[in-house]
């Protein structure tokens, strides 16, 4: 039986890593897929991973019909046993189901990559669709850590190094790099819930320490 399976994790939790391997096995058993994604950082219609694999994609559109388009290619001879649809979370909820549809009625397993919540965490529309309709929802067992070390499980939007929570629901952009100089225009962390409710970031963490830090009364100024 096919089957829909959705792989959900915070960003940089190794879904699209996930992806690229879940082709890659059944590829090399002689399986025939395609692959899908939206909106990906490295640009239109490429599956990018943070460890440096990439692969050429389909870029979903708002219009694009998954059903119309597998229906096409199998009518035309091809042959088609799984579609990999990555960064899931912004494909529209009307595509979740023609998704389902591909799975019931052609029998093609759908393998769905994506994030569940945005900034603010509200459920992507698309993501919602997915736990709605998925036969498995899968959590990413490699586990993205907050700063304080607990397991993260929000994404948090920074905007030149602050934490928002109002703004447009679609940013491309990519988790802020600790090691650098400026934080960047827009950016991402993960965060532990606590922590994304108190919007404490690990930048504002540091400056919030460092303020807290008692003066060194003891030492006579000047030395
Ligand atoms: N330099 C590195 N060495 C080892 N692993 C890394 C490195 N940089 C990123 N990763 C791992 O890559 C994964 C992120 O991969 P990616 O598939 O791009 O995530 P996602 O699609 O969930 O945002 C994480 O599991 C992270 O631990
Ligand atoms: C939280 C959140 C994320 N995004 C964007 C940022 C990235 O381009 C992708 C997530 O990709 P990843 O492979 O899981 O790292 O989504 C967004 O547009 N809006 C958000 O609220």
């Amino acid at each position: 039986m096919a089957e829909l399976q959705f792989f959900t994790g915070t960003m940089d939790s190794g879904k699209s890593t996930l992806a690229l391997q879940t082709n890659h096995n059944h590829h090399v058993r002689g399986r025939i897929g395609r692959i899908f994604t939206t909106h990906d950082r490295a640009g239109a219609a490429t599956l990018s991973s943070r460890l440096g694999l990439t692969h050429d994609a389909i870029e979903v559109g708002g219009g694009f019909d998954f059903w119309r388009y597998v229906v096409d290619q199998l009518t035309g001879g091809a042959r088609i046993d799984y579609l990999v649809c990555d960064e899931a979370q912004f494909y529209e909820p009307s595509q979740i189901d023609q998704l389902a549809r591909v799975v019931d009625e052609l029998q093609i397993d759908v393998f769905a990559f994506g994030i569940l919540t945005d900034f603010r965490t509200v459920l992507f529309p698309g993501s919602a669709r997915l736990v709605e309709l998925a036969d498995r929802t899968n959590v990413l067992q490699v586990e993205a850590l907050c700063w304080c070390g607990r397991r993260a499980t929000h994404n948090a939007r920074t905007e030149n190094g602050e934490m928002v929570t109002e703004g447009e629901v679609i940013v491309v952009g990519d988790v802020e790099d600790p090691s650098a100089q400026q934080p960047p225009e827009v950016g991402y962390e993960v965060l532990c819930r606590q922590h994304h409710r108190r919007r404490m970031t690990a930048a504002r963490a540091r400056a919030v320490s460092l303020v807290s830090e008692p003066l060194p009364f003891d030492q006579p100024f000047g030395e």
